[in-house]
């Protein structure tokens, strides 16, 4: 029986599964076996990690962007499933993407590392799947390992989880142990999706990009009716219609077919030019016979990082914003505008949906579109009263007005994971951190739980890079933001060379602004290099200068050394600097490098002025 008799024989033959893991306990390289033991894919043909499609994810080794795989698998009753794997992203950035693939799934396999346990990753995912009623079946992944203790893992897993692990299935992916019963259990345990055939076509878009010659290819799958290729289908948040050109499974290459029926999960293309027009959670009908009423559980990602982006090169801001407008093409979550300051020039304002979401944007603009940017620090969004009333958010700190009141942060529930010996140290990271003890529980005699409230400002400085140094890379960690709080903030003011430095601005509490101001201009004298003149570097208060430095003038200049007016050697000799200064931007007169721009962010706590 092939796929299309599959679906046709209806959903009892249907499988929808996701995996969800901690980074690096081993979903993908798991996935991959799966593929191969139900020949989906030919040993050799695999490409490691098979799923991991995008370049950018293989070098990072982690899993950015959802994808697929239809399998094909006879069970030990002797007849033939069709296994959906829907793969996750594995990143707290993209929580919202990955609540909406397991939402197109009946059940999921939830990996855990035998030689590490209960992560904060895990429990988050597990959350995720508990609030889409899921059925979990646990896999105790790299039972191979010397270090590997799977009886101490599943109590944790029972306890901490409260998931019976009775029969969590024991498996080495790297070794291909534990795959047959992995499948087995699949078929056996995930219940089919629902016989929703009869009804009007809804289907849940859990995933989508762009392709230049195709439009955007649209993941979704069926939840009630049916789809053909032809038909008119209708976006209902988005109210866009578009005629259906294609339509397919990925197996996981694209396999085009004529329909797909509830409980299936596929891909159509339709013409649509970006993927803020089909976005994620939104829901598929038909124009003709349209359902009722859209599928719970849609959301529209809200950007929570914002950061500026300067080409280092003026003439070079068409080219940004080319590259730009093609990045958000494909992501949605993306958005920017444009920016103007008279210290910077032309760029661009742009929000992210955390740091990890910022990187990859960044890398790809630098790694694909060839450009050279200064990045301002990333700030959080903050929300104030102005005096007019009117309600305000701030993404820039430079434009918070000096008169306001109310000024309010995003806070967000920060859980940490971390062997006992560590726990002190991580108190005291996060209390420096203007954390709010939540909670401390055990896990188990070895490992503990701890939760703070926090601002989620000090959370996107060095928060993660603390956490891992001071817990020997042993702790982890997963946060949600859960709402605003007024605090005492103040605008921090960088003036360098007399002049605001706009780009450097930066919103912090009150009692820490002497430590930061102060923490600041000292590293910026570090960073900025000497130049002709004497370069006061100053931050303020509002017009209250709260500490300074200067830079002082270089004593010998390179120019001098051809005084007398060689013009061509003047010329060369600049060219070779600038060569050597190529991430710069001339504020105030004065070339700032890069590293300038994200001084700010290593300031974060007490320590790291050796206070
Ligand atoms: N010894 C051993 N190593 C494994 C096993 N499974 C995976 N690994 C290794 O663990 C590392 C992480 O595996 P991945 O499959 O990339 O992990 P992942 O969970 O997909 O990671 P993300 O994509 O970042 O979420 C790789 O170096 C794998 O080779 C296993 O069963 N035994």
């Amino acid at each position: 029986m092939g796929p299309r008799e599959i679906a046709v024989a209806g959903p009892n033959y249907i499988r929808n599964f996701a995996i969800i893991a901690h980074i690096d306990h081993g979903k993908s390289t798991l996935a991959d076996q799966l593929l191969l033991k139900t020949g989906t894919v030919e040993s050799r043909d695999m490409q490691a990690q098979f799923l991991d499609g995008m370049d950018l994810e293989r070098e990072r080794g982690i899993t950015i962007k959802l994808n697929q795989a239809r399998m094909r698998y006879t069970a030990a009753d002797g007849c033939v499933y069709a296994l959906n794997l829907i793969d996750t992203p594995g990143h707290i950035d993209f929580g919202y993407e990955v609540s909406r693939s397991l939402a197109a799934c009946e059940g999921c396999l939830l990996i855990v590392d035998a030689s590490q346990g209960v992560e904060a990753q895990t429990l988050a995912n597990v959350y995720l799947a508990l609030e889409n009623e899921l059925e979990i079946i646990v896999v105790l992944n790299k039972i191979d390992l010397p270090g590997a203790e799977p009886e101490r893992v599943r109590r944790e897993v029972e306890e901490v989880i409260g998931l019976d692990c009775s029969n969590a299935i024991l498996a080495s992916a790297k070794q291909a142990i534990g795959i047959d019963e992995i499948l087995a259990a699949i078929v056996e345990r995930i219940p089919p999706p629902a016989d929703n055939r009869g009804k009007d076509l809804r289907a849940l878009i859990f995933d989508s990009y762009y392709d230049p010659y195709k439009g955007v290819i649209v993941y979704f799958r069926v939840i009630d009716g049916e789809l053909r290729v032809g038909e008119t289908v209708k976006l209902m948040r988005s109210r866009k219609e578009y005629q259906v050109d294609e339509l397919g499974v990925l197996s996981p290459k694209p396999v085009k077919v004529e329909a797909l029926y509830a409980g299936e999960v596929g891909y159509l293309a339709a013409s649509i030019k970006a993927v803020a027009d089909a976005r994620v959670g939104d829901t598929i009908t038909l124009k003709r016979a349209p359902a009722a009423e859209a599928l719970g559980g849609y959301a529209e990602v809200q950007p929570m990082v914002f950061c500026g982006l300067f080409p280092t090169e003026a003439d070079r801001f068409p080219d940004l914003r080319e590259a730009l407008g093609k990045l958000q093409l494909n992501d949605a979550a993306l958005v920017y505008e444009p920016e103007v300051s008279s210290a910077m020039g032309f760029g661009f304002r742009c929000g992210f949906l955390g740091l990890l979401h910022m990187e990859i944007v960044q890398e790809r603009l630098e790694r694909e579109y060839s450009l050279d940017l200064i990045i301002t620090a990333p700030t959080v969004v903050y929300r104030c009263t102005s005096t007019d009333g009117g309600e305000l958010t701030i993404d820039n700190p430079c434009e918070l007005p000096d008169h306001h009141t109310d000024l309010r942060e995003p806070y967000v529930r920060l859980e940490m994971i971390t062997p006992k010996d560590f726990v002190g140290a991580l108190m005291e990271l996060a209390q420096q951190r203007r954390g709010e003890f939540v909670d401390m529980a055990f896990l188990t005699e070895a490992r503990t739980t701890l939760v703070y409230n926090l601002p989620l400002a000090e959370v996107v400085t060095d928060f993660f890079d603390e956490l891992k140094s001071r817990s020997k890379g042993y702790a982890s960690m997963e946060y949600s933001v859960t709402g605003y709080r007024a605090n005492d903030l103040v605008r921090l003011d960088i003036k360098i060379n007399n002049e605001v430095a706009e780009p450097l601005a930066s919103i912090v509490h009150r009692d820490a602004a002497y430590r930061v101001g102060r923490g600041l201009v000292k590293k910026l004298k570090e960073l900025i290099p000497r130049q002709q003149f004497r370069i006061p570097i100053q931050a303020a208060i509002g017009s209250r200068v709260i500490a300074s430095e200067a830079i002082s003038a270089l004593r010998k200049d390179v120019l001098a050394k051809c005084y007398g007016g060689d013009v061509s050697r003047k010329k060369k000799l600049l060219k070779k600097q600038a060569k050597g200064k190529k991430r710069m931007k001339t504020m105030g007169s004065v070339e700032v490098p890069q590293e300038a721009f994200m001084a700010v962010l290593n300031i974060g706590s007490p320590e790291a002025d050796g206070e």
